[in-house]
């Protein structure tokens, strides 16, 4: 073995299995992969000496050329080893040797998995610790890939590791390597109890309902109790969802209005590991005020490789022919395939995906056009294709490859008129959704030959059933089909399952997610910035709607911001959000939030406008005060009426970050808004306040702030009292029944 430049080696020893070593090294060519050295099982105890002197010796070396050596073993089945070396850091660009490390990573990761699934096994390598040692270290060669040094402020210890010597180094970088039996749904039910049983009260609970990689579960299981039940039925799932915060999908489960019912509020956060979300009934998520986030990048490349395979695969033929040869046969004749290059392939959804496989069908000689309403021309311009008319894509394609998401304008998009429109012997390949194809037109014109050959990942049914549509065209014998493996890759896999573990870990912190599906995302500097103003927008709300007398109800708030910010600088939503929130609650069993405080609203008849006033001079502060008026009601509260004798408005300002009532009707008072709130008019003299004092005082209620506010001296006053404790009844009348105060309400917030 070469040990003068740089060499990355790996490898998976089974103790009753083959023995796999991969070496890479750089030459002046670059990098080269060595070939594979394999050991048969009966050489298996000298390839484990082997490997442990090389090791070893490695470890005697000292070098600091090593950047680390990971080992993992598995007690009596079988050991699994990284090692990278880098003995001239000085050749080749460290960017390509970064790129380099974490793509042996990776097919490290899936040499594992594969070793382990021949030994009955299931792995779970964690990848993005490793990849984190590995970026770590090459920070220090002032690596400027983006996404890999941003990944790297997540490590703490590689910097450390380096300096150790090679030996403890080895231990310090052990890797988390689980095994665990190919896990039945009974297997995984125990599991799952046992971890019922062990739960920490404190933290919120987490139902993953299909498979996961672990890289996300251990995010997960940092900040919740997190169950993995496979398989459940919809009343499975149904009976159990009231215990559970959040829950994780990805296609197989329906997350439907049921769900979110049977979850009584429950719920909070519904991750689909993926990009597809019409498995989950937005509607209902957003009525309910449930959050839905989804992946919606780390698949992209998955399914766009799965779109290329199933096309290449389709046109020669791969998978009938591979079944014939099974069968005994060799049919070269049978199975003569077309050519792709220069054919036209027409992309129906210039999305992530759709734009992916449209840059690697140009790079096999491809004429790539695309149909996307809403796609940018720029962009299909910087790929080299040509945008075109749903019918224009049609009539030009030899091959149509769908890219759209399910929606109810894409359902069955594909049906008996639009394949008349089509070239006759198109050939379709479908990794979208089952459903945006009609498919009992498929088959009509798979057998009448408009469509010569389909290639079909995705299916209406799920899997498909004896008896429809599906399964039908499974059996056809121009079509290839795959069960559903668009997203199934090793790698799609981890990296969809930390991107929704980021996004549920920090939706339940109450962190809004940027890939928020049904709710507006909102830059988190925003959030922090508004925090104290939307904690006194719904306060105001509260007290608002408890001055309301009478049955006529509220339907028309007015909201007035006072700021010295331009419009696109303030960001409302979060505040009108909050302001719903304090007005609905009270008087309402709803649980309102960012999700559904419009749609709730609205539901109830219930309009808020908004005003912006603009406020003096460069405050520097996003809001000087915030007035919430109540139009279109008698108040309870004369004193409170606004400009109109049919109106309430109450106005409050943040002072040192803590929310304030500045003003009830036309008088200025000021009182901070952090326990219960007792309003009242009283006629302008002395000792009173020693009075109302001493009343509350009987009732052992404390008086947390005072405000007295008048208009003229010797006139009508209001004062603002803040209490701790809630006042009793009996004590509310006692305060009434003073000669001087003309009325009084007592507010809870
Ligand atoms: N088979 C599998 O395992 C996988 C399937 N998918 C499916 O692929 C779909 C696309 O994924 P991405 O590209 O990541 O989503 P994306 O949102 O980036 O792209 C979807 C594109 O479709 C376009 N579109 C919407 N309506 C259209 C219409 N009527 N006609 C033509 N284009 C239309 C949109 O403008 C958008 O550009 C997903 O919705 C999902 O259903 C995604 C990943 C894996
Ligand atoms: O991400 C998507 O939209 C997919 O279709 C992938 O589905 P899956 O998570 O593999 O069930």
């Amino acid at each position: 073995m070469i040990f003068d430049s740089r060499l990355i080696l790996y490898g998976l020893l089974l103790s009753n299995g083959a023995c796999q070593l991969h070496i890479k090294n750089y030459c002046p060519l670059g990098w080269e992969r060595r070939p594979s050295l394999f050991i048969s099982p009966v050489q298996c105890p000298l390839a484990l000496l082997v490997s442990l002197q090389f090791l070893e010796a490695l470890e005697e070396s000292q070098s600091e050329a090593i950047v680390s050596v990971i080992e993992v073993g598995v007690p009596a089945c079988c050991g699994v080893f990284l090692v990278m070396l880098d003995k001239n850091e000085t050749q080749g660009d460290s960017t390509e040797l970064h790129e380099l490390y974490c793509d042996s990573v990776k097919d490290f990761t899936s040499a594992a998995y594969s070793m382990a699934t021949i030994a009955g096994l299931t792995m779970a390598v964690n990848v993005k610790e490793m990849l984190q040692s590995v970026t770590g270290l090459r920070q220090q060669a002032q690596c400027n890939n983006q996404l890999l040094a941003s990944r790297v402020s997540l490590h703490k210890n590689s910097l450390e590791t380096r300096r150790q010597p090679v030996c403890s180094r080895r231990h310090s970088v052990v890797m988390n390597v689980t095994t665990t039996h190919s896990s039945s749904p009974a297997v995984t039910q125990t599991l799952s109890e046992q971890s019922n049983q062990s739960r920490n009260p404190d933290l919120a609970t987490v139902l993953v309902s299909e498979k996961l990689g672990d890289g996300g579960l251990d995010i997960l299981r940092k900040v919740s109790n997190v169950d993995c039940i496979y398989n459940l039925t919809n009343e499975e799932l149904c009976a159990k969802i009231s215990d559970y915060d959040a829950l994780i999908v990805r296609s197989a489960t329906k997350v439907t209005r049921k769900v979110f019912e049977a979850s009584k509020g429950k719920l909070k956060v519904v991750g689909r590991a993926g990009v597809g979300i019409d498995n989950v009934d937005l509607e209902a998520a957003t009525e309910l005020g449930c959050l839905v986030v989804n992946a919606p990048t780390a698949n992209t490349v998955a399914a766009a490789e799965h779109g290329i395979a199933l096309l290449t695969a389709m046109a020669r033929n791969v998978a009938p022919s591979d079944s014939s040869m099974k069968s005994g046969k060799w049919e070269r004749n049978k199975y003569v395939g077309v050519s792709l290059v220069d054919k036209t392939l027409a992309v129906m959804g210039f999305g992530k995906v759709g734009s992916e496989v449209a840059r690697k069908a140009k790079g096999l000689g491809m004429h790539v056009i695309s149909h996307d309403p809403y796609a940018s021309a720029d962009r299909a311009r910087a790929i080299g294709v040509e945008l075109v008319s749903f019918d224009d894509a049609l009539a030009r394609a030899d091959f149509i490859s769908l890219h759209m998401p399910l929606t109810p304008t894409t359902k069955k998009v594909f049906n008996d008129d639009t394949f008349r429109k089509c070239k006759k012997g198109v050939r379709l390949v479908n990794v979208a959704r089952g459903a945006v194809i009609d498919e009992e037109a498929l088959l009509r014109a798979l057998d009448s030959g408009i469509v010569a050959q389909a290639a079909l990942d995705v299916f209406a049914v799920e899997p498909p059933k004896g008896g429809d549509s599906s399964f039908a065209l499974v059996q056809h014998k121009n079509v290839i089909a795959t069960p559903h493996l668009g997203a199934s890759t090793v790698e799609a896999q981890e990296g969809v399952a930390l991107e929704i573990a980021e996004a549920v870990a920090g939706a339940l912190a109450g962190d809004l997610a940027a890939t928020a599906v049904n709710a507006p995302m909102v830059p988190a500097e925003v959030i922090a910035e508004l925090t104290p103003y939307v904690v006194l927008a719904e306060k105001l709300g509260r007290l608002t709607v408890q001055l309301v007398s009478g049955s006529a109800g509220v339907k028309q708030v007015k909201v007035v911001y006072k700021s010295s910010r331009d419009d696109g600088d303030l960001d409302t939503r979060l505040l009108r959000a909050r302001i719903s929130k304090g007005l609905i609650e009270p008087v309402s069993d709803a649980i309102i939030n960012l999700v559904n405080a419009d749609y709730v609203a609205k539901q109830r008849g219930l309009k808020i406008s908004e005003e912006r006033e603009p406020a003096d001079g460069e405050s520097g502060v996003p809001l000087e005060s915030v007035s919430v008026t109540i139009q279109d009601v008698e108040s309870k509260f004369a004193s409170a009426r606004g400009d109109h004798s049919r109106s309430i408005t109450l106005e409050g300002k943040v002072k040192d970050g803590v929310p304030h009532l500045s003003k009830v009707g036309n008088f200025s008072v000021d009182v901070s808004l952090d326990g219960n709130v007792i309003l009242y008019r009283q006629v302008d003299q002395p000792g009173m306040i020693g009075k109302v004092g001493s009343i509350l005082g009987e009732d052992n209620v404390n008086i947390s702030f005072m405000s007295v506010g008048r208009t003229l001296r010797g006139q009508a006053a209001i004062v603002a009292i803040g209490t701790d404790e809630d006042v009793s009844d009996a004590t509310i009348q006692k305060l009434k029944e003073l000669p001087a105060i003309e009325e009084l309400v007592f507010l809870r917030l």
